[in-house]
Order: structure tokens, then C-alpha cells, then sequence
């Protein structure tokens, strides 16, 4: 059950407090009716930040969701509230934003084990299943957050699907440039039954071919119908030699925090 933000319960107070940015409890007293998409990012955000500790090696996500997490952390650090933190970021991008906040930073050769990750999600299903990736960052995310104690997914609750693909929105694939129009072939024949549509994801006015932070390229999977077996589809895509990644993270997320109009509520795996 959501916990209603103007009754906090326990510690589902200081995240909000913090999100709202110091507004006073007395002004918190009318229900929070209007808060925006991004403001209930922030509040996810910033409730997982509670769950790091000083000393932890931290998994640092990408996305406009996990922005707020890293921002607060390197806010907690400047305050000298957490100490002798070590963030290990997956993208370019998490990485110029963890230096510039000062959060010191490592990778996962130095550091193969993290106590916790924090980051956003495009689709969340009721068993906790993620698509991530419409930011690009699937593959350095999921070599991360599968090396992770515990990976929280922040999220709204615009993010919660029946199924992987519900909203209509796409499953990303990264794979190697060479000879992309068979790759893409592949895979809308693999997926002809579920009504899948593959498209390169392009940029920029020229519409040029979006490129990872490894130099490849997404093609960006949209169904018609329900995957089905989600394991299944796995195995067969990460089967097509020019795939190097797709952006279902099965069984993966041990806690999400999601943040609605009513409330916060963070479900953790059973
Ligand atoms: O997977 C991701 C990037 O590769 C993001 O976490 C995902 O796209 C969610 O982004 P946002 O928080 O901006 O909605």
C-alpha cells in the first residue's frame, strides 16, 4: 500500500521533506494533489538515497530519475553526512555529473561487487521486471546492476505495465553497426507472432543513427501483442551474434520505489 505523503509513516518523511526542498511540515499539510512527474521522480529518488551508507560502492544509474539520486548523493557527501562513498557510473554522461558533484568514482574492474545500485526504469511489471535502455545506457546498466547486492529502481508510477512492451513504448536492443538492417531483420522475424516492429534509433535532424556509449547501435523493439515468455525472448535475442545487449532486466531489481500522486511505496521482491 502507497504511504500517503501529507501522514508520513517512519522514514518515508525525510525523503519527501528533502525532495520538496526544505518546505516546512506545516505547509505539507493539504495533500500534495499537483505534483509534477518530475517532482515524484525526485521523491523516489531521494528515498533510495536513504538506503545508502557511508563506505558503500554505490551503482550510479542514467536518466532523468536517477539524475535526482546522484544529485543527492553528492549533496549528502558535500554535507558531510556520508563519507567514503565509491560510485561506479553507467553512462559518459552519470560519469561528467558524479565529477562534477565531486563523487569519487571507480569501475567495475576495480570493484566487481556493489553493495547497491540506484536507478530509473522505463517499465516495471507486477514481478519486478524492468525494460530500461530508452536512454541508451542498457548495456553499461546492466553490467552493473548485475553485480550489485541490491539494485533499487526508482520510478513514477507512469512506469507500472501489466507486461514488458504495455506501453507501447519500445524494448531496446544494442548491437554491433555492422550489417544493422539483418540484425533488425532478425529480430522482427524472431518476434512475427507478438506484431514486432524493428527500428534503428536515430538522432539529430539528419536523423542519424543513435550511438552508444560502446559505439553501437539500439533497435528499438515495439510489440503489437504480449512478449509471452520473457526468458525465452532473452535467450533468443542475446542468441543473434551482432547483439551485444537487450534492455529486459529479468529478475533483477531487488526493491523499486515508486513514487504516485497518493503516496510512496517501495515493494521489495519476494
Ligand atoms: O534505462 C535508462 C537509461 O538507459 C533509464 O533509467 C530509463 O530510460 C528511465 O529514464 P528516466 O528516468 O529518464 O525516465
Amino acid at each position: 500500500m502507497a504511504i500517503p505523503y501529507p501522514r508520513f509513516v517512519g522514514s518515508e518523511q525525510p525523503a519527501m521533506e528533502a525532495a520538496r526542498m526544505g518546505t516546512p511540515p506545516s505547509a505539507q499539510s493539504t495533500p500534495p494533489v499537483n505534483l509534477t512527474q518530475e517532482e515524484l521522480k525526485k521523491i523516489a529518488a531521494y528515498k533510495a538515497v536513504e538506503y545508502v551508507k557511508s563506505g558503500m560502492i554505490i551503482g550510479l544509474g542514467t536518466g532523468s530519475t536517477a539524475k535526482h539520486a546522484v544529485d543527492r548523493i553528492g549533496e549528502l557527501l558535500r554535507l558531510g553526512e556520508l563519507r567514503d562513498i565509491v560510485g561506479i557510473p553507467t553512462s559518459k554522461k552519470t560519469h561528467e555529473q558524479a565529477v562534477s558533484l565531486g563523487i569519487p568514482l571507480s569501475d567495475l574492474d576495480s570493484h566487481p561487487v556493489l553493495h547497491l545500485a540506484i536507478d530509473g526504469a522505463d517499465e516495471v511489471d507486477p514481478r519486478l521486471n524492468l525494460v530500461k535502455g530508452r536512454g541508451g545506457s542498457l548495456l553499461r546498466e546492466k553490467m552493473i546492476e548485475g553485480a550489485c547486492e541490491k539494485f533499487i529502481v526508482i520510478i513514477d508510477d507512469s512506469k507500472l505495465v501489466k507486461f514488458l512492451g504495455g506501453s507501447g513504448l519500445a524494448v531496446p536492443v544494442e548491437i554491433v553497426p555492422f550489417c544493422w538492417k539483418n540484425t533488425a531483420l532478425r529480430l522482427r522475424e524472431m518476434f512475427r507472432d507478438s506484431g514486432c516492429v524493428a527500428k534503428l534509433r536515430t538522432c539529430g535532424e539528419e536523423a542519424e543513427p543513435f550511438v552508444t556509449d560502446n559505439g553501437n547501435y539500439i533497435i528499438d523493439l515495439y510489440f503489437e501483442k504480449d512478449i509471452g515468455d520473457l526468458q525465452a525472448a532473452s535467450d533468443a535475442i542475446l542468441r543473434i551474434p551482432c547483439v551485444a545487449e537487450h534492455g529486459m532486466f529479468l529478475d533483477m531489481a531487488t526493491t523499486v520505489i515508486v513514487a504516485g500522486k497518493k503516496g510512496v511505496e517501495v515493494i521489495h521482491k519476494k
